[in-house]
């Protein structure tokens, strides 16, 4: 494995910038999560080190060494797509043999049987390795996708929405295990996802990227906790992030134009009243849909709460994120 750089990378498509001067480092061993909504650039950066695409300028570093003029195969990295990409005549086993029978790897017969026992396991398809590619569900299919992947020992592993095409008891229980892999393999990726349940959970480090700009790096907590601004905020977090104007509890500081508060945030019985419109009891927390004045503000209460819609509770803010007119935090 290795660290990864991204020195200044921009990269347009026609009137489009896709990138827009981003500079990164992927730290060996590091799980590396990319956020951002449709078109904020991720795919576009997972091809640029993948050597798919060429940036108009900047350069990508692999252990240190520029990857200009590198094709794919030469710059060691596996990719794994939202869409799985299979050869269909091949059995799952010869599909997931495929890659380290490379004659660049040489890799000896028994580690292949080796590697692909572990990796069918580790994604529950072991049972399924005599049968053809073509007749297998969408899930096993994407599964034996990621199997492709992890058989090697990359530079990197880059994954696009690997898991979105899952349903939600196999997602969480590869989203458990690709973390275990990853740490237990040191192994580096470049992920990326719109589940920010996936990116808190397996991420070391989150990139939040805003119309090809990067706008914040850390560790999930740091940018949850200290985000640089509104629009970094609302990435993490479920329920969102409220945003209501500054002014509304009062004791905003000078130049604050909005206040965001985390569901977590918002102390209930003392402050403004509010009326309950709902509550939500979702099993694993309970969630209070408020009304305070014309604002709709989402909380979380007391899995035993008393409370039902027509109430009025008192809420006041704690911990509160406050954001300038451009959305910057104060
Ligand atoms: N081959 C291309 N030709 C033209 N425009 C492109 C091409 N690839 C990407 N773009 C544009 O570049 C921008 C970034 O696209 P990109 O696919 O990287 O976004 P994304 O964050 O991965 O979005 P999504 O979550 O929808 O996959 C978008 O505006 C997209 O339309």
């Amino acid at each position: 494995m290795a660290d990864v750089t991204l020195a200044n990378i921009t990269k347009t498509y026609g009137d489009t910038t896709a990138l827009a001067d981003v500079s990164l480092t992927i730290p060996d061993g590091a799980f590396v999560v990319l956020l951002g909504p449709t078109g904020a650039g991720k795919t576009t950066t997972l091809r640029m080190v993948a050597g798919l695409d060429k940036p108009d300028r900047g350069d990508i570093l692999i252990h240190g060494r520029s990857m200009q003029g590198r094709t794919p195969a030469q710059r060691d990295v596996a990719m794994v797509f939202q869409q799985y990409s299979l050869y269909p005549h091949l059995t799952v086993r010869e599909n997931l043999e495929f890659p380290l029978k490379s004659p660049i790897l040489r890799t000896p017969r028994d580690v292949i049987t080796r590697k692909v026992a572990e990796v069918a396991e580790v994604l529950q398809i072991a049972h399924k390795l005599d049968n053809k590619a073509t007749a297998l569900s969408g899930g096993e299919m994407q599964r034996v996708s990621i199997g492709r992947a992890l058989v090697r020992d990359p530079a990197i592993y880059l994954m696009d929405e690997p898991l979105s095409s899952l349903d939600a008891k196999l997602r969480s229980d590869l989203r458990i295990e690709l973390k275990r892999i990853q740490s237990s393999m040191g192994a580096t990726l470049l992920y990326v996802t719109h589940d920010q349940v996936e990116a808190m959970t397996m991420a070391t480090h989150v990139g939040v990227l805003d119309h090809g700009r990067l706008v914040q790096f850390g560790t999930p907590r740091q940018i949850y906790e200290h985000p640089v601004s509104l629009y970094a905020a609302s990435r993490l977090g479920t329920p969102k992030i409220n945003v209501l104007p500054a002014d509304l509890f009062g004791g905003s500081p000078a130049g604050a134009k909005s206040i965001g508060l985390r569901p977590e945030h918002i102390a209930l019985g003392q402050g403004l009243p509010a009326s309950v419109q709902r509550v939500e009891h979702l099993g694993d927390q309970t969630r209070l849909h408020l009304k305070l004045g014309v604002h709709d503000i989402l909380t979380l209460a007391d899995p035993h709460t008393p409370l039902t819609s027509g109430d009025t509770v008192s809420i006041q803010p704690r911990d509160a994120l406050y954001f300038d007119a451009s959305g910057a935090r104060l």
